[in-house]
């Protein structure tokens, strides 16, 4: 049922320092900070050849990633995204096997325009995962 491998998202302390960390150290090719606001998050993208990378922010007061940062400060990679062809199919069956999906279970539009869901860490051996329909 998953496909490729979407992304992996690293939750970081200081976006400007670990954006010109990965474009002047290891010269990969790096966008502009953007605001998520619907997922409090300000993420940056970074393309490689066979698959993408987030670097993430807390924005808000209540973003997801603030327990994460609290646990870990120096950073840390925090998810890995799958593609999914039909997202509401796949919910359906991970939730019918006893996985628990996160917030409301509905999809929301993450930052690549697609429906994204994520699914509890606890029930996919200690990493969050979040599916993105393409
Ligand atoms: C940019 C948009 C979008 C995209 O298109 O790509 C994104 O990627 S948005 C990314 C940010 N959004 C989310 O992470 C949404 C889903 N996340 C959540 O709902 C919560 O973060 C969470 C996973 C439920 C965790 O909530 P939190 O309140 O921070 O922690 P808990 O105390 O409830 O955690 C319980 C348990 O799980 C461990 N944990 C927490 N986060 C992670 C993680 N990222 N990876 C692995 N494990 C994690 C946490 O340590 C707790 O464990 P114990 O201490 O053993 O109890
Ligand atoms: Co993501």
């Amino acid at each position: 049922m998953i496909g490729k491998l979407n992304h992996v998202a690293i939750a970081v302390p200081d976006l400007e320092a670990a954006s010109a960390t990965y474009r002047d150290t290891l010269g990969a090719e790096v966008s502009a900070p953007l605001d998520q606001p619907d997922h409090g998050v300000t993420v940056v993208f970074i393309t490689l050849p066979n698959t993408k990378m987030e670097l993430l922010h807390p924005l808000g007061e209540k973003s997801p990633i603030q327990g994460f940062l609290d646990k870990n400060p120096a950073g840390g990679i925090h998810h890995v995204c799958y593609e999914v062809e039909d997202i509401l199919a796949a919910r359906d069956r991970l939730k019918a096997q006893g996985l628990r999906v996160l917030g409301d279970g509905n999809p929301k539009i993450g930052a690549h325009g697609k429906p994204v869901l994520f699914l509890h860490p606890k029930d996919l051996y200690g990493t969050l995962v979040e599916l993105e329909q393409v």
